[in-house]
């Protein structure tokens, strides 16, 4: 544990966007506030750090982008910081403005960031997990997932209602990077007749079992990760060779899935999780992330977070039910 006193804490949001950072930025704003210390928001991730590009962050302007989504800090995906020479400058842009701590909230890239700058920087850091992908250790879910979900499912549904109409096959690929949670979490909750994830080895042998029996009087719908290895483009030619009659179309969601406001799960947990963070830095905590396992506030440390969160038996079990 740490004892220097923290006056200074700078936040800043690194990787993917993902929908409730704001509403955790508000929430830093007014613990930091509460507890008088001077926050400095970082601007555009590591690429800010290195930079110097800072904001004043005040609660009552945060109070009215909390229920938006993206992130009013902007956020980057940095070379420079990957490089010694770059993190070298990011310590002397703290050092210059006397800022005294972290926040991070970003993915496990960010985490892995702050990783290889403790090697050089003995400042404390903290990591709120802020990732659509929910592909980290040390919570059960990461800011932005259940809002990413939550837009699949509605394009879904939607997708669903053409095809039906044509009685269509339907490949849709959903984000989630090597991670299959988004859709495990969008197929299932969308009946979907098939589901691919990278996390799974079989998933292909039920789709190609059931698409055979596919009677072309009905939907069938199949939700695929970006990140499976067989990919939506093969597995449109493995049922075409299957069933040369087929009416298929493929769908990818993209990046509609990062957008929109934060559902109200990720609004709480941008609160909880920002207000823990500052807490922590304060108790004297470090290079650790605050998550929320079994609702329940969480710290663990970046070595163990960085390590992917997989997805469990229970929910393979799940697949494996409804994929039959
Ligand atoms: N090993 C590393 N050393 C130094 N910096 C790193 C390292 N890995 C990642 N970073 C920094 O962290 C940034 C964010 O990582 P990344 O782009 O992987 O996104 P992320 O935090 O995993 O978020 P998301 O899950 O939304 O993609 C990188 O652009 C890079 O600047
Ligand atoms: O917006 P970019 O940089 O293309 O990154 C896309 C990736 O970011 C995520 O949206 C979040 O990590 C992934 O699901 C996706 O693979």
């Amino acid at each position: 544990m740490r004892t220097n006193k923290i006056e200074h804490i700078g936040v800043f949001t690194s990787g993917g966007d993902s929908p409730g950072m704001n509403a955790a930025l508000y929430a830093i704003a007014k613990a930091a506030k509460a507890n008088g210390i001077k926050l400095t928001g970082i601007r555009k991730g590591y690429e800010g750090l290195i930079d110097g590009d800072f904001t004043t962050l005040k609660p009552p302007e945060l109070q009215k982008l909390s229920h938006t989504g993206g992130t009013m800090l902007k956020t980057a995906r940095s070379k420079r910081f990957m490089e010694l020479e770059g993190r070298k400058k990011a310590l002397q842009t703290l050092h210059t403005n006397n800022i005294d701590a972290l926040i991070a909230i970003g993915g496990d890239g960010t985490f892995k960031g702050l990783l290889a700058f403790s090697e050089i920087c003995d400042l404390p850091f903290i990591g709120i997990p802020g990732t659509i992908d929910n592909d980290i250790s040390g919570t059960d879910y990461t800011l932005g997932f259940d809002s990413a979900v939550n837009t699949a499912i509605e394009n879904i549904d939607k997708i669903r209602d053409t095809a039906e109409s044509h009685n269509r096959v339907f490949i849709v690929e959903v984000m989630g990077r090597d991670s299959g949670y988004i859709a495990l979490h969008s197929g299932l909750t969308t009946g979907a007749d098939a589901i691919l994830i990278p996390e799974s080895g079989k998933d292909f042998i039920y789709l190609l079992d059931k698409v055979k029996n596919y009677d072309s009087e009905d939907a069938f719908l199949v939700v695929v990760s970006e990140g499976d290895e067989i990919g939506a483009e093969l597995v449109s030619s493995k049922i075409k060779e299957l069933n040369i009659n087929v009416d298929l179309r493929i769908t990818k969601l993209g990046h509609v899935q990062r957008g929109g406001n934060p559902s109200a799960m990720d609004r709480m947990l941008g609160i909880r999780m920002g207000v823990a963070a500052v807490e922590q830095l304060l108790n004297g905590n470090s290079n650790k992330m605050v998550g929320v396992l079994n609702n329940q506030l969480h710290l663990t440390p970046f070595e163990e977070v960085v390590k992917q969160h997989q997805v469990n038996d229970e929910l393979k079990a799940l697949l494996k039910l409804f994929s039959k």
